[in-house]
Order: C-alpha cells, then structure tokens, then sequence
C-alpha cells in the first residue's frame, strides 16, 4: 500500500515537474499583457479561475432547479413521473426524478465540509426542524413549493436529501436511480473515469444502484473540477482538465473524424448525447465569457432545462463553434494550481489516515502468515511478537523476494526485526544451496554505527534464531582486542555478521580470513543508514562494499532519510530498489506521542535548569526513566559528575568509556527503572531502552536527524514520552531546522537560591582536569557545526562564557596544532599552550 502511494506520489510529482519544465522551458515572457509581471498575471488567472468555478456552482443549481420545475409540470401535466426508458434516446429526454436530484445534488452538497459550497440564495445554514416536510414539498407536486416560481431552498432540499440518503426513502432512490441512463458515446477512459469516481466516495449511498451510480458520478465529474478527484488517476485528470468540454469533444472527433483543427469544434451531438451539454458546462464554454454564462444560466431557467425540451432543445442541438483558449496559461496556471491541491489534499488525508494508525504500532498481519520458516515463527512467538508492525508489514515481502530496499520507520516501530527477519531467511536459502564448508562464509554483514547496537542487534537476532541450529551470528566491533576478534570468529563461525565500519575494515584491509568469507555474502543491512552514509562514515562503507560480492540483496533501514542520503544510498543499493516509507513524505517523523518542549536559557543555567527538571520529573513520575544527552564525551562526564554531586542516580556512558564499561552501563540501563543516563551520541541512535519516560538534549543536537533519533529513545512501541530540549539564545536558530515538529516553547522554570548555590558548590568540587577537557569539547563540538563554527571569534566568545559558567578561571589553553586545525589561532580568547 505504502509503495502504491509512493509511486503514485512520485507520479504527481513528475506531472507537476513537467508541467513546471514545459512552462520553464518556454522561457515565456517576463512580463505580460498589460505590463503585469508573472506572478500578477499568476494570480489574476487563479482568481479568474476560482471565479469559475463558482459560476460553474451556481450555473449547476440552476439547472437542477429548472429540472425540478420540469418534473412539477410534468407532474402537474398528468405525465408518470421517473418512467425511464432504458433507451438512451427518448430517456434521455425524460425529466430526471426529484429523488435522483435530491441524490445527484446530495453528492456534491451534503458531504461534511461541503457547506463552503453553498451561498445565500441556498436559504438558512440550519434548516429548522420543521423543515424537512416542507423541503419534500418542494420535489413534490403537493408540496408548498411546488408553485413554479417560488425560489427553492437548496440547504432544505440538501438536508432533505441527507434524510432521504440515510433514511427509508433510499428504497426508492435505489429503484428509480437504476434507471438512469448512461451517456453511451463516452470513451471508455471516460467510463472508466466515472467508474474510479463512483468506488471513490458515497459509501454512505448504500443504496446505490448502478444506474444511481451514473448519477453520483455524474455530480462528482463537475465537482471534479474543483480540484474533487481524491481516487482519480491524476493523468487522466490532467488530459481530462485540461478543458473538460473540448476533452469530450475531441473523442468524439476521434472517432469521426480526423481533421485536427476541428478539435476545437463540438460535433453534433446524437441523441444520445442529449445529457451532454450539461457536461459540458463543466467545460470550457460555460468558462469563457462570464456574462454569457450568467445568460444561458437564466435562460436555461427561464425555458426549462433541456432534458424537458427534448428535441426542441436548440441549444442541445446546435453546432457550437468552441472558442480557442486565447491565452494557455489559464489552463496552465489552473491545472497546477489543481495539482496542488490534490497534493496537499492527499497529503492531508494520508497524515490524518497515518495519525489514525499511529496509535497502534501493531498490524493485523500475523508473521505466520508472511512465508518465513516456522522456526523462527516459533521464536518469534516465545519472544512475544505474533503480530507484525507497521514497517515489518510493509517491508518483510520487499525484502523476502529479495529487492534491494530502503526503509524509513519512525523510531522503535521493530525495524530491527524487519531486516533481521529476511536476513534469517536468507541464510536458509544460502545454506540449503552450499556445500558444507569448513568454515562457513558469512552470508548476512549487518553494520551499524555503535558497538551497543551492534551487541543489541545481535542479541535481538539470537532471539529470532533460537530454534535454527547451526546458524550463528557474531559482533565484530572496535574496542576489543583485534587478535582476541580473529580467533573468535574462527572458533566459532556465524553466518550472520554484525560489525561497526571502522573495525570491518581493519580486518578487510589486514587481509584477514575474514575478508575470504565474505565473498560469499548474500545479504548487506546498513541500520541507521542515512548515519552510515553521513561524511563520518561513508568513506569506511564504500570501501567496504567494495569488497562485497556484486551480486548481492541489500537493505537500508533508518527513522531518517534525507534527501542527499536517498542521493548517495544509490552507493549501496541497486537502481531498481523499492523505497518503503511508512512514515510519509512531509509527514511528521516523531511520534504523536511524545510530547517535545523546548527551552531557551543561557549556559551558564543549563546545569541549574538540567537539575531542575530531573527533581520535577523525578516527583511526577515514580518510574522515571530518563536520558540526558549532552553534545560530547566531556560534557556528558561533567554533566554526570554534577548529578552525581547532587545525589542523583545516574550513570554515564560515552565513547571515552571502556568498552567493558560502556556494555555494563547500556546492560544496567536496559533492565532499570528509575535512573538517569547521562550520554553521549553513542546512544542516540538505535538503542532500545524499554520504558524511557523522558529524554532531555542539552544543547543542540548535530543535526535535524540527530534530534529525531535522540527523541526516538523515549516513547518506543506506540507508547508516551516526553522530550526537552535546553538551548542558548545563540542555539535557536536550530529550531528552524526541526520547525515542522510538534515542539512548543516552555518558559525557563524559576531556580531558587538555594538550588542554585547547591549547583554551584557541586560544580566547585569537580575536577579541573575534566572542567578543561569539557572546555576542550565543547569548542571541538561547536566549531564542528557549521552555523556556529564560521564566526571563530563569536566561538571563541561563546566558549569562554562556558569555561566560566563551569567555574573556570579562564579558558583553558589549546595546543597550537590543534588551534590550528581548528582554524582558532590568532583568535581573540583562544589561548594556546606555549
Ligand atoms: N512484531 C513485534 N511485536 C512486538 N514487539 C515488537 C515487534 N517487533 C519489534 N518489537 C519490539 O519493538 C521494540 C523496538 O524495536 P527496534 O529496536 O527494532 O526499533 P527500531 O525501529 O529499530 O528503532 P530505532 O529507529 O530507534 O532503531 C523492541 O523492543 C522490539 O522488541
């Protein structure tokens, strides 16, 4: 489904490009008749064109009001009411029944949200209850309005048809509806037009008989040109909008005749084309001249309509010469206006539909029923997984057919099983169909950008592999030593390999026996790719996949995936991979459940501000949970000193952390409840602590994603959360960045005396050296963002603010090399070592 509204999407958007191209293309004047320049002219036409469309409205009320009138008079003349003939050429000129008015105008009016459609002369926006009885009069000969000239109240005879549409009267609908007759010269593609509008809305038309149906679609068609065409192939939309009057007409040319200038003529209409004109209202003559169009309106009103004039209808049968459209950009300007409205529209649905789901993150979908082994259904049953989420539901067939693919979920939405999944399965199908080797090749290289994940994706994969004997799964990760890797990937082979870049490749390039396994290599998995193809990383990865087999499937997971990372994922991936998104282009990518506030203090109250939230945390939930993530290693230790000044129960874990200690702190973390983890990005991205209550940013995150990916830690598997993100004045120009997240401004809380004093004697008994390395860090991070980075001296400001917000005397000393990589030397504040 998710792929049908990507191509769709992407469909669009070609359409639209194009259109835009073939205008750019043009080169087209700068200025315009009249001097006005182009987005005057623009302008002017889009408001010619919703002028239009309300003439077009009311032009349609007219019409169904002369048609009422008809049907009274030939009521009042002795005439059957609704004797249809199936025959198109004499039914066609039979009036229409009042109830198959009330429906045709119920289609367009009674939806919710169609009161927009109405105007003054429709009568009162609430009928009052009496009403209704008398709005039946008014399609009723008995009735008080069934005096010819008394005006008629569309809102009544809509909330007539609203009751009749719901109520017992559908019956009868339904009976006289079915015979309607359908305008056989269409071409198929119109049918089939009518047929996609028809199955696209009025599923509250129970009662819809398909000559009913006729109808509905025939009110739809005009709405359509509203922009109305929510199910309807845009392609056709376009060929079809264009002008929907010459549209019609040129099929019937086609098939009469091949004169092309004559495309712009209506052909005689047959017989059966006696319901024609009215389609063509909606069409490019009824558009052209305003005041004409108000005339044949009123005059329409004045004879009666068509359909009760039958062959005598002049208007029907004349040849109508079209006029040109004397100026295509009308038609330009509308049809990408109407484009984008559709856009936004579907967009808006799609959001609506996504927020719906987003409250389950589980599907119906059982895994038992999706072809995987029954083993690891077993062993996804003992883990507790029996129905799929969302993104395993929409990529698991992807990748089991063995496409290349790039997914994005939002965070913990389970897409660590949804690779790890087809990963198994790939490993059967290798190991069914190779000889048993000595020393197994690796058929499953997972990489990811942190030890921790890589240890949790491991885990998570003997989970699922619980029931496979034979098949192993192994981390290779920096930290350890290399000797101590190499005789444990011999002493105890795996075909599933999961592996942080940097350390891959030390063995790649030590020409390692592991470089001979994985010629063999079937699947490729980047989790958090959009990280692994980021500047850091990419590199490493490259030449990684150099290495790899050609021939081989390769899937890219991440919560994010900016456009440059689509660009470059073209590295690893096949041409013809399938992007599943389940997240949706220009939808929200964090979780309605997590609720985000931002506050906006200077430094040297964050530790103060940190402290304060953690203590009314703390109060408000008993079984907090919390992630204070700070912008580098040294900060997260002084960040982690400080709260443990303050007798808080935190951890810390960073890269500047022993590996051996690093996996105790992430194990602790995992199992706990009500502790507070100070980290750096080393736990940003893909780390599964169940239950986070609460995560809090300290400063500006690197990026948009980093944002995103950190915020992820708290409400996982559809549950709550809460994120708050402390920044300086000078850091708000980030919220640009993330301006399209729910994240409100919350006021800076009032820290007393006495907690303030509290930070500060805690912040005293810190060591200097770890104060300096902070210091360090802190100019090291900022100098790497580039919005800050550039103004060295404003940096440099910045930085001694800091130094003394911590209780530096004065900025501590840089070596000179680094001051100059750093671009720092000779900046006033910087201080470098002699
Ligand atoms: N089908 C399932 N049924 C129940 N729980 C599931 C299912 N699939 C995954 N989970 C659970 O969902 C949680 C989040 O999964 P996972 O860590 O794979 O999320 P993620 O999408 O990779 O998150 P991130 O973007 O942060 O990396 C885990 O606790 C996992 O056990």
């Amino acid at each position: 489904m998710y792929s049908l509204i990507l191509q769709e999407r992407s469909r669009i958007s070609k359409l639209l490009c194009n259109l835009i191209l073939t205008r750019s293309m043009g080169g087209g004047p700068r200025t315009f008749p009249g001097g006005v320049n182009k987005w005057k002219w623009k302008r002017m036409h889009e408001k010619r064109a919703r002028e239009k469309e309300n003439r077009l409205l009311e032009q349609e009320k007219e019409i169904y009001e002369a048609r009422i009138r008809s049907q009274i008079r030939e009521k009042l003349a002795g005439k059957p009411v609704a004797s249809y003939d199936t025959n198109p050429s004499s039914a066609s000129h039979n009036p229409m029944s009042p109830q198959e008015h009330i429906k045709s105008l119920a289609n367009r009016f009674m939806k919710e949200g169609a009161e927009d459609l109405w105007n003054e002369d429709d009568g009162p926006l609430k009928s009052p209850p009496s009403g209704l009885n008398e709005s039946r009069g008014l399609v009723r000969p008995s009735g008080r309005a069934g005096s010819i000239g008394s005006p008629i109240n569309m809102r009544k005879l809509i909330s007539e048809g609203r009751s009749l549409a719901s109520g017992q009267d559908n019956v009868s609908l339904t009976n006289t509806s079915s015979n309607f007759v359908k305008p056989r010269n269409y071409s198929v593609q119109i049918r089939r037009r009518f047929q996609r509008n028809e199955s696209s809305s009025n599923e509250d038309d129970s009662d819809s008989g398909s000559g009913g149906d006729s109808v509905k679609s025939f009110g739809r068609n005009i709405v359509s040109t509203r922009g109305n065409m929510s199910n309807r192939n845009v392609n056709d939309y376009i060929k079809n909008a264009k002008v929907p009057g010459l549209k019609q007409r040129k099929y019937w040319r086609n098939e009469n005749s091949s004169d092309s200038d004559s495309d712009y003529e209506l052909s005689q209409p047959s017989a059966n084309d006696s319901r024609r004109p009215m389609f063509s209202l909606g069409g490019e003559e009824v558009s052209e001249e305003d005041e004409d169009l108000r005339k044949r309106g009123r005059d329409v009103k004045k004879m009666g309509s068509s359909a009760s004039l039958g062959k005598y209808d002049v208007k029907a049968t004349k040849r109508r010469v079209l006029r040109k459209l004397h100026d295509e950009e009308i038609v330009l300007s509308e049809q990408v206006e109407l484009i984008r409205h559709e856009l936004s529209k579907r967009k808006l649905v799609e959001n609506e539909e996504l927020k719906g789901e987003e409250e389950t993150i589980i599907t119906q979908r059982r895994f038992d029923e999706c072809g995987i082994s029954p083993l690891t259904i077993k062993a996804l049953s003992s883990a507790g997984y029996f129905y799929m989420t969302r993104v395993q539901e929409a990529s698991l067939s992807v990748c089991l057919e063995g496409s290349d693919a790039l997914v994005k979920a939002k965070t913990g939405t389970g897409k660590s099983a949804a690779f790890l999944l087809p990963a198994i399965e790939s490993v059967l199908k290798a190991t069914s169909n190779t000889a048993v080797q000595r020393v197994p090749p690796i058929f499953v290289l997972i990489l990811c950008p942190t030890r921790e994940l890589a240890s949790q994706i491991a885990a998570e994969a003997r989970v699922l592999l619980k029931y496979h004997d034979g098949i192993g799964v192994q981390t290779l990760v920096g930290g350890t030593r290399f000797k101590v890797d190499q005789k444990r990937l011999e002493s105890d082979p795996c075909q599933i390999l999961v592996a942080t870049p940097g350390r891959l490749l030390d063995h790649i390039e030590n020409k390692s026996a592991l470089s001979v396994r994985l010629m063999g290599l079937k699947m490729l998995v980047l989790d958090e790719a959009d990280h692994l193809l980021d500047l850091g990383f990419r590199k490493d990865v490259e030449k990684i996949v150099d290495c790899l087999p050609r021939k081989r499937q390769s899937l890219l997971f991440s919560a994010t995936i900016p456009k440059e990372v689509r660009r470059v994922s073209q590295l690893v991936l096949k041409r013809e991979h399938t992007f599943v998104d389940t997240v949706g282009l220009g939808c929200v990518e964090t979780h309605a459940k997590v609720k985000q506030r931002y506050l906006v203090a200077p430094h040297e109250f964050h530790f103060q501000i940190v402290h304060h939230i953690l203590k009314e945390h703390i109060l408000q939930a008993p079984n907090y949970k919390v992630i204070v993530f700070c912008t580098s290693g040294m900060v997260t230790s002084l960040m982690y000193m400080l709260l443990r000044e303050m007798k808080m129960n935190v951890r810390e874990i960073h890269s500047r952390k022993p590996q051996i200690y690093r996996t105790r702190i992430s194990d602790e973390f995992k199992d706990s409840k009500q502790l507070i983890l100070v980290s750096s990005d080393v736990s940003a991205r893909g780390m599964n602590y169940p239950d986070v209550t609460l995560v809090i940013q300290a400063g500006i995150p690197s990026d948009r994603e980093q944002y995103i990916h950190r915020l992820g830690r708290t409400g996982r598997e559809g549950k709550e959360g809460e994120g708050i993100l402390l920044i300086a004045p000078w850091e708000e120009y980030f919220l640009d960045e993330i301006k399209d997240l729910p994240i409100e401004k919350s006021p800076v809380p009032d820290i007393n005396p006495h907690t303030k004093l509290k930070v500060e004697n805690s912040i005293s008994k810190i060591d200097t050296n770890i104060k300096e390395a902070a210091y360090h860090a802190w100019l090291g991070y900022y100098n790497s963002i580039r919005e800050i980075g550039r103004d060295k001296t404003t940096l440099a400001e910045l930085a001694s603010q800091f130094s003394q917000s911590i209780g530096l005397q004065r900025p501590p000393a840089l070596f000179r090399k680094t001051a100059l990589k750093m671009g720092l030397k000779d900046i006033p504040g910087i201080r470098i070592r002699k």
